[in-house]
């Protein structure tokens, strides 16, 4: 695998706890690939880390071609670089029609005084449609992102973080509160984005891990205890243990 990040020997210590312990794995440059790990395992921290929000106290942390440091880099810097992430609540402009939430992240200008400056150039145009369509939301384009159901605004917020063809995408939590039909188009969205790029699920439903049927990687204290299809990882005594608590 070639990969595109690579997090070696790293960890991380809060007030004396050592939230990421010696972690250790890599993507690759076009994967689909789900973290599960028990409440505390060092989910949120290994993405807090990866976008420069957490700094740890050892290892490296390399991405893209050729490999650079994100540890030397500003949040803002590795957002440039490619790298974006999409929290679980969704944060669209709901008084904003999905148009005009695509056309601000294609621009990559959220700010008011930009939206009412652009002039929205044939491409962007083709560009929002192609985006819309992409995330499933082609017939809404005119409504305010505010009357979207859920699903719909965890879809538009994936639209805009695609607006800037990102190279490695991290999602949190996806299925949160979503409908069976939502789940389903969300994992055909997330596939199709995975084919050209990273993009990595921190996911709690098993359930939904199986529809991704991609390769799991299961933290636990801040390592990484298992890693392999879901079947192969689920099958792990270690794993089964931390699930059931022993
Ligand atoms: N800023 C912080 N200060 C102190 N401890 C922290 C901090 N951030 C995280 N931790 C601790 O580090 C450990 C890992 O937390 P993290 O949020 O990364 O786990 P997680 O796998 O995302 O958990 P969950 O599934 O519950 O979201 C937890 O024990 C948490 O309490």
């Amino acid at each position: 695998m070639s990969s595109l990040l690579e997090v070696a020997g790293v960890s991380v210590t809060f007030d004396g706890f050592r939230a990421i312990n010696d972690l250790s794995f890599e993507i690759g440059r076009a994967e689909l690939r789900a973290i599960i790990g028990p409440n505390g395992a060092g989910k949120t921290t290994f993405m807090d880390i990866v976008t420069g929000k957490t700094r740890p106290d050892e290892g490296r942390v390399d991405y893209g071609e050729p490999p650079r440091s994100l540890l030397r880099m500003s949040e803002s810097e590795i957002a440039r670089a490619g790298i974006g992430r999409k929290f679980q609540r969704p944060t669209v402009f709901e008084q904003q029609s999905v148009r005009d939430n695509l056309m601000m992240a294609l621009k990559n200008d959220r700010s008011p005084f930009g939206v009412m400056a652009w002039r929205a150039a044939r491409t962007d145009i083709d560009k929002v449609a192609d985006l819309a369509e992409e995330v499933g939301l082609a017939d809404h384009l005119d409504r305010p992102a505010g009357e979207l159901a859920h699903g719909q605004k965890q879809w538009l917020e994936i639209g805009m973080l695609l607006a800037q063809d990102p190279r490695l995408l991290l999602v949190d939590e996806p299925a949160a509160g979503m409908t069976l039909g939502e789940r389903e188009h969300t994992t055909e969205l997330l596939k199709r984005a995975a084919e050209t790029r990273a993009v990595v699920v921190v996911e709690h439903d098993m359930e939904f891990v199986r529809r991704l049927g991609c390769k799991v990687t299961v933290l636990h204290e801040g390592s990484v205890l298992a890693e392999g299809s879901l079947d192969h990882v689920t099958a792990n005594q270690d794993v089964i243990d931390v699930y059931l608590g022993r």
